[in-house]
């Protein structure tokens, strides 16, 4: 694999998950930018850079990853031409950060997610992208350490966002819920949690391994006259899956709206 110098311009949350997965692909060349010089410092050995400008002189792929109403502002201080760029902003089409980049400027996006600080990240990548055959390697090689990579077309990627760009969120939500249900039925909290989050690993678990799909590991928990049942009841009575799915049309429909 050709090894390409990457730079970061935003070092917050994400540029941090994604150096981790740089730095377990065994690269030490990198450099930072963000506004705030302490958040840089933060990685050991990196090179802190003085410009977002500066950032793109000296790296070869450079990532954006500020949020997505800071990125114009950040395309325009570009002033160097010919790089490759990863962009990493919900809602932001290429064709916007085309328009607002010098012209020779190559880009692909990409939406990963939070997990990728633990190694368990979905990324998924928008086909085609206007990047080399080696540096696209290269980016699958970082993102491969960190989490699964997928590819999608570029009219899908608010679909992404919705599903697992934005989605830790819902599956923290639907913990807490259940770890405070166990709660007020007398379990002490952190105990609740734990039965909680490790049913949630298990299940994904069971998900991957056996190949099932939701539908009939539902079933399969679910004993005729048991418990189970009467706790599905609840759920469609109340129309959960309607509910889950009008959510997601919301953050896709956000992301629509962001790339106007
Ligand atoms: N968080 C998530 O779950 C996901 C986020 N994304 C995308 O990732 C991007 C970054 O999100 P996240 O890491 O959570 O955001 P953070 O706020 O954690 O990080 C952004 C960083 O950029 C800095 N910054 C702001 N303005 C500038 C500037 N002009 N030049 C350099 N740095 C600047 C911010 O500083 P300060 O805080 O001082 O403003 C901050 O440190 C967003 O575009 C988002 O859409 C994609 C997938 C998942
Ligand atoms: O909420 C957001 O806008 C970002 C993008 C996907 C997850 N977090």
């Amino acid at each position: 694999m050709k090894v390409y110098k990457p730079g970061f311009i935003g070092c917050g949350n994400m540029a941090s998950a994604i150096i981790g997965g740089i730095k377990q692909a065994g690269i030490t060349e990198l450099y930072v930018f963000d506004k705030d010089m302490e958040k840089c410092r933060a990685f050991d050995g990196a090179t802190i850079c003085k410009s977002v400008d500066d950032v793109v002189k000296s790296a070869d792929i450079i990532f954006l990853c500020v949020k997505p109403n800071i990125l114009p502002e950040v395309l325009k201080e570009i002033t160097v031409e010919g790089k490759a760029f990863v962009s990493i902003a919900a809602g932001i089409t290429v064709e916007k950060i085309r328009e607002l980049l010098r012209p020779a400027a190559r880009i692909m996006r990409i939406m990963p997610n939070t997990p990728l600080l633990v190694g368990k990240g979905a990324i998924c990548i928008q086909m085609p992208t206007d990047l080399s055959e080696g540096e696209q390697i290269f980016i699958e090689e970082i993102f491969s350490a960190i989490g699964i990579v997928e590819h999608v077309g570029g009219n899908l990627m608010d679909s992404v966002t919705g599903v697992s760009g934005s989605g830790p969120a819902y599956v923290y939500m639907f913990i807490d819920a259940l770890a405070k249900a166990g709660a007020k039925h007398g379990l002490p909290e952190d105990v609740s949690l734990r039965l909680a989050v490790q049913t949630f690993e298990g299940a994904c678990e069971m998900l991957k391994q056996t190949g099932d799909t939701p539908s009939q590991l539902i079933h399969n928990v679910c004993s005729p006259g048991g418990t189970t049942i009467e706790a599905m009841k609840i759920f469609d009575m109340n129309e959960t899956r309607g509910i889950i799915e009008w959510a997601v049309d919301a953050c896709v429909a956000k992301s629509k709206e962001l790339s106007k």
